[in-house]
């Protein structure tokens, strides 16, 4: 079967993804290896007409393989959600306004759980984070009908009394005091003044190695609820772009993940979808104690290492 040169391909434009043109990539790399089959041997004398007809139905078999993944990530994820809050009476939502973020509050708005405060969305006041974070939070507001439960590091109301206190540059002589005080305090405050029993988050496996087993549910106190742990970066993009969302106005500037200004740089677009590529640009020039590169301010970490097992413990780590 004469495969049709990927670039040939009319792009199918479902939910704008380029699987098509990269599975028939790899489909003609193995055509033109040196080890064929007998099958494809045989398969290459087909007549041309038969090897048209194929081509159609190959496209057509991989866009629907991409239609059915997709609905099933919607209707899983949508799952997720009405689980936690079916079964939960303190389900909170802490937001960083990123692409899968904007995800999880357009699947909560569609059951409902934004408008009616039944979820109720925490957004963390670094002092440090973009403008554009801030104008975007409150277009959300507007749009979804919510008001964020907004948390700032303990005892201070703006940046300049923070700064009073400890100056302006905590992150770089102390990094992880700077974490402490501006980012896990108020998180962990958040979280108990909400008496949250399950907090979600857009966390997802292909964030890196640390999430790469990451379960829909995690256990501990809070329970955490990771409705797109199996969706990937393109997935978010394509439900964004389908569902035509407003998203954060740095992404259009280079930036695939945001969080604080000193901390967060722009991804050549090529590496935003490879594997760990969204978070590429977070936490430059930051390290851990132990030399290692940070890939993590804490928030999740430390709030583990601080909480117990929960009761769902068994669901999400039953043995092989
Ligand atoms: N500003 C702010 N407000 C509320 N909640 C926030 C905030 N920043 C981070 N988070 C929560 O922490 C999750 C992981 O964030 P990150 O590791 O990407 O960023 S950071 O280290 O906290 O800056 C992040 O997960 P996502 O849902 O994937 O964004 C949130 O659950």
């Amino acid at each position: 079967m004469a495969l049709p040169s990927p670039s040939s391909v009319p792009q199918l434009k479902l939910n704008g993804h380029d699987c098509v043109r990269s599975s028939l990539q790899l489909l003609q790399l193995r055509r033109t290896s040196k080890h064929r089959t007998p099958a494809q041997q045989q398969s290459r004398q087909l007549p041309r007409t038969r090897a048209a007809g194929g081509d159609d139905s190959l496209l057509r078999f991989l866009a629907s393989s991409k239609a059915s993944r997709m609905q099933h990530l919607e209707e899983q994820a949508l799952g997720a959600l009405s689980h936690a809050a079916d079964n939960y009476s303190n389900v909170v939502f802490p937001c960083a306004l990123i692409t899968g973020d904007v995800v999880i509050l357009d699947l909560l708005s569609r059951l409902g759980y934004l408008h009616s405060g039944r979820v109720p969305v925490i957004f963390i006041d670094t002092f440090h984070l973009f403008p554009e974070t801030h104008s975007f939070l409150h277009s959300l507001e507007a749009k979804y009908k919510f008001e964020a439960h907004t948390y700032k590091p303990q005892g201070f109301e703006t940046k300049k009394d923070y700064q009073a206190k400890h100056g302006s540059d905590l992150y770089i002589s102390n990094v992880d005091e700077y974490d402490r005080i501006c980012k896990v305090e108020p998180f962990q405050r958040s979280l108990k003044e909400l008496e949250t029993d399950v907090m979600l988050n857009g966390r997802r496996r292909d964030h890196g190695a640390e999430r790469a087993h990451l379960e829909v549910f995690e256990a501990g106190k809070p329970l955490k609820c990771n409705p797109l742990a199996y969706w990937e970066f393109r997935d978010c993009w394509d439900y964004v772009h389908a569902n035509k969302l407003e998203y954060h106005p740095l992404h259009d500037q280079g930036f695939p993940s945001i969080g604080d200004v000193q901390s967060t740089v722009p991804v050549p677009k090529e590496k935003w979808f490879e594997y760990a590529g969204e978070r590429s640009g977070r936490f430059q020039n930051m390290t851990n104690p132990d030399g290692s590169a940070k890939t993590e301010c804490g928030i999740h970490v430390m709030s583990d290492a601080t909480t117990e097992a929960g009761p769902a413990a068994e669901l999400v780590s039953a043995p092989p």
